[in-house]
């Protein structure tokens, strides 16, 4: 058998060694080398002419991939590392389970239960209409018997990407619904639209809704390390002056 040479996207020990540190610092590091290898993987593609149409309905000429980053054990390595470099974890030990959304948040979310050694549960966005009619996946036989099933238990919701909020948000309230303490939002990556906050103001009790990094510091990355080209940085400047209007009559 051929072994793969250890390269760029199969690196990660180094990230792993001391992801657990929380410091502002470590999260600054981790969030450049994402948004810089994000570039790198071509996770970050731009289609003006063939828009793509995102989750909201909206046709956007630019898309981010971050399927394609959980591919590489790299990519994993960051996420797991960005996520745990969070303020937002700071309280870990009082997080009892994570939940992802199905189906891009469920990757990263499974990376972070792991992580932090706690139980994982993965939210879709509409009940089963089979097997076992489920909507949050993972419950325990004595979880699934009650009608809470989730009731006093810490989770934290993880999403891969936040453009509206409005997946993350149907996610927030199915865990509410079930009775779970929810702590926290976390996302790979934001648009950094102000739909989202807009959007989460609406869960009572609140939920911080945070992310490794947006769109704003990808943009500054590729600017000083030239991960996109000019061409596409000007469709991306286009575009931010009117994103949800840019698509009308394409
Ligand atoms: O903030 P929003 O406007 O809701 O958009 C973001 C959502 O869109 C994508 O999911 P998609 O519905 O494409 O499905 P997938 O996760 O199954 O790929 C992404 O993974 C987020 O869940
Ligand atoms: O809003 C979406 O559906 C969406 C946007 C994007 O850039 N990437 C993605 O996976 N989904």
């Amino acid at each position: 058998m051929i072994y793969p040479q250890k390269g760029r996207t199969q690196q990660g020990d180094e990230i792993m060694r001391d992801d657990q540190s929380g410091t502002e610092q470590n999260a600054e590091t981790v969030r450049r080398e994402i948004a810089a290898f994000a570039l790198e993987i071509g996770a970050v593609r731009l289609s003006p002419e063939e828009p793509f149409t995102w989750a909201s309905g909206y046709r956007m000429p630019i898309y981010n991939d971050n399927r394609l980053l959980m591919r590489y054990p790299r990519g994993r390595a960051l996420v797991r590392a960005g996520f745990l470099a969070h303020a937002g974890l700071g309280a870990a030990d009082s997080i009892q389970a994570v939940a992802g959304t199905a189906s891009a948040g469920i990757a990263p979310a499974a990376v972070l239960a792991e992580a932090l050694g706690i139980d994982f549960y993965y939210v879709r966005s509409s009940v089963k209409g089979h097997g076992l009619a489920r909507k949050i996946e993972g419950l325990s036989r004595e979880e699934a018997l009650l009608e809470k099933p989730l009731a006093g238990r810490s989770v934290l919701l993880v999403e891969d990407l936040i453009s509206t909020g409005g997946s993350a948000l149907a996610a927030a309230e199915a865990l509410q619904e079930a009775g779970a303490n929810l702590v926290g939002c976390g996302a790979i990556f934001s648009y950094g639209f102000d739909e989202a906050p807009r959007a989460f103001s609406r869960l009572a009790p609140p939920c911080p809704l945070w992310t490794i990094f947006d769109l704003e510091f990808l943009l500054g990355v590729a600017a000083e390390d030239g991960g996109l080209s000019q061409e596409d940085m000007e469709t991306i400047r286009r575009w931010r002056e009117d994103p949800f209007g840019w698509g009308e009559g394409r």
